[in-house]
C-alpha cells in the first residue's frame, strides 16, 4: 500500500498491553505534554500536567458519558455516578459528598482500624498470613459495618475476594476480566437485597436511619424519583468496593517498609503529619489508576493540538505522579517531600484532580489517607518476618500489584513472643 494512504496507527492495544510506562514514556518526550493518539480508530490526546488536569475537569470541554469502554464500565457498574454529566452528576454526587466530612472519614477509619485490632491475634496464632489478602478482609468487615451493610463473620472472606476480583478485572479482557464479572452480578444482587429489604422495612438494616445504607436507599435522582434498586446496589458497591481497595495500597506500605526500613521508625513514633506525608507518598509513588478518559465535549484545541467533538481525551495520572517537572528524584520513595511542601490539589493526582464536589474527582481521598495514615502506623508497629518470596511489582499488570500479595511469618505485637514460636518452642520442649 502506498505510504500515504496507509492509515495512521492505531494505539489501542499498546496503551493496554504496554501497561503504566508506555504512555509516560511517550510523554516524556514531549515538551508540552500532550500526546496525539488514535484510539479505537478514532483520533485522541494524551495530556499531563496541572493546567491539562484543570482542562480535562472543565465539563465544557470534557465529558464521561460513553467514555469508558466497556471493562471499565464493569467496574463501576451501570449508570454509576462515574459516568453521569452535568446536572445528573451533581445530583448523584450528593450522595457521596459527606465522605469528604472529618466526622465520616474518622467514623470509616474507627470501623477499618476496630476490625484490624481484632484480626492482629488471629494471624499471630498463624504460621503465615498474605498482608493483601487480610487487609481486604479488615476492610471488608470495617466499611460495611460503618455502612450498615449486613455482613455475617463467615462471609466476610468471600466478600472481599468478590470486591478484590472486581478492581482485580478491570483492565483486561483476560479471566480476570470474567471473574470480575461474575463477582460483580454476585455482589449487585446481594447488595440490591440488602436495599429491597430496607425498603419495604424487613431486615436486619431496616434500624440505621442515618448509615450509608439508608442514604442510599433513600436518595432521589435529578428527576426526582427513587434510584432503580440495581443502580442504588451499584452506588453502594462504588463505596464499599474501593474502600477494599485500599489493600492495594496497605500491600504497597508493607512493600516500602520492607524496601526502606528507616521509615517504620518514624512511623512507630505515631507522629501524625509523618504518616500522612507516607501515606501521601504510598499514593504517588506506586502505581495503581494509570489514566482517566473522557470525550471531547466539543471541537477542542490543547497547545495547539486539535481533537474533534467525541475524540477520545487522556489524562496521564501515572506520569503526572512522577514526572521530574513536577517531583525531584520521582522514582525515590520520599515521604518527606510531602512534609517540605503539602500535596497541591492538581499536582497529586492518584484519585483524580480538581474539586470533587463539583467534578469527577474522587470523593473517598480523604478516606483513603485517613486509612493508609492509621493502618501504616499499625503495620510499623507490627512485628513479623518476612520469608522469601517474589515481591516484584510488574508495570505491565494492571492494577499492578506486589506478586505474592506481601506474606509474612511470626506475626506479633511489639513485646509479645510469637504464638507459632511459642507452639513450635513448647513442642521442643516436651520432645
Ligand atoms: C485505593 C484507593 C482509591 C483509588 C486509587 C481511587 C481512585 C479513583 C479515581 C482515579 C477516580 C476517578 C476520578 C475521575 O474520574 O476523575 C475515583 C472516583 C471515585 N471514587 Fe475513588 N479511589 C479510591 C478509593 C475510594 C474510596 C475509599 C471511595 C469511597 C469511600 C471512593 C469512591 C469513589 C467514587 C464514588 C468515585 C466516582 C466520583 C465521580 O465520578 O464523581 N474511592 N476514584
Amino acid at each position: 500500500m502506498d505510504a500515504h494512504r496507509r492509515p495512521p496507527a492505531d494505539h489501542t492495544l499498546s496503551l493496554i498491553a504496554g501497561g503504566y510506562a508506555w504512555l509516560p514514556q511517550r510523554m516524556r518526550q514531549s515538551p508540552d505534554r500532550a500526546v496525539p493518539l488514535r484510539i479505537m480508530g478514532r483520533p485522541a490526546l494524551a495530556l499531563s500536567g496541572p493546567e491539562a488536569v484543570r482542562f480535562f475537569y472543565d465539563e465544557h470541554n470534557i465529558r464521561r458519558h460513553g467514555a469508558i469502554p466497556e471493562p471499565v464500565t464493569g467496574l463501576f457498574g451501570r449508570g454509576a455516578v462515574h459516568t453521569l454529566d452535568g446536572q445528573a452528576h451533581r445530583q448523584r454526587k450528593e450522595l457521596f459528598l459527606p465522605l469528604l466530612e472529618p466526622d465520616r472519614i474518622a467514623g470509616v477509619v474507627g470501623h477499618v482500624t476496630a476490625a484490624w485490632d481484632e484480626a492482629v491475634p488471629e494471624w499471630a496464632a498463624r504460621p503465615q498470613v498474605v498482608l493483601f489478602d487480610e487487609a481486604a478482609a479488615v476492610l471488608t468487615r470495617g466499611v460495611c459495618r460503618w455502612a450498615g451493610v449486613p455482613l455475617e463473620d463467615a462471609e466476610a472472606r468471600s466478600v472481599a475476594a468478590d470486591l478484590v476480583a472486581m478492581v482485580d478485572g478491570f483492565a483486561t479482557l483476560g479471566p480476570r476480566h470474567w471473574r470480575a464479572r461474575r463477582a460483580r452480578a454476585r455482589q449487585e444482587a446481594r447488595t440490591a437485597r440488602v436495599i429491597e429489604d430496607l425498603r419495604s422495612g424487613r431486615g436486619p438494616a431496616a434500624g440505621r436511619p442515618d448509615s450509608l445504607l439508608a442514604r442510599v436507599a433513600a436518595h432521589r435522582d435529578v428527576d426526582g424519583g427513587r434510584l432503580p434498586v440495581r443502580t442504588a446496589a451499584v452506588e453502594l458497591l462504588n463505596v464499599v468496593r474501593p474502600t477494599v481497595a485500599v489493600s492495594w495500597f496497605v500491600a504497597f506500605a508493607a512493600h516500602a517498609l520492607h524496601r526502606w526500613p528507616a521509615h517504620r521508625e518514624r512511623l512507630r513514633d505515631g507522629d501524625p503529619a509523618y504518616a500522612a506525608a507516607f501515606a501521601h507518598e504510598v499514593r504517588r509513588f506506586y502505581p495503581f489508576a494509570p489514566f482517566l478518559g473522557g470525550r471531547a465535549a466539543r471541537d477542542l484545541t490543547w497547545r495547539g493540538h486539535q481533537v474533534p467533538a467525541g475524540g477520545t481525551v487522556l489524562l496521564d495520572v501515572f506520569g503526572q505522579n512522577h514526572d521530574e517537572e513536577l517531583w525531584a528524584d520521582p522514582y525515590t520513595f520520599r515521604p518527606r517531600r510531602f512534609l517540605e511542601r503539602p500535596p497541591q490539589r492538581d499536582e497529586l493526582i492518584p484519585q483524580g484532580g480538581c474539586d470533587p464536589r463539583t467534578g469527577h474527582r474522587c470523593p473517598g481521598e480523604g478516606v483513603t489517607v485517613g486509612l493508609l495514615e492509621s493502618l501504616a502506623v499499625r503495620l510499623a508497629r507490627l512485628e513479623y518476618e518476612v520469608p522469601a518470596q517474589d515481591l516484584r511489582i510488574s508495570l505491565r499488570r494492571i492494577p499492578a500489584r506486589v506478586r505474592s500479595g506481601f506474606a509474612v511469618t511470626a506475626v506479633h505485637e511489639p513485646g509479645q513472643w510469637p504464638a507459632a514460636a511459642g507452639a513450635r518452642a513448647g513442642a521442643g520442649a516436651g520432645s
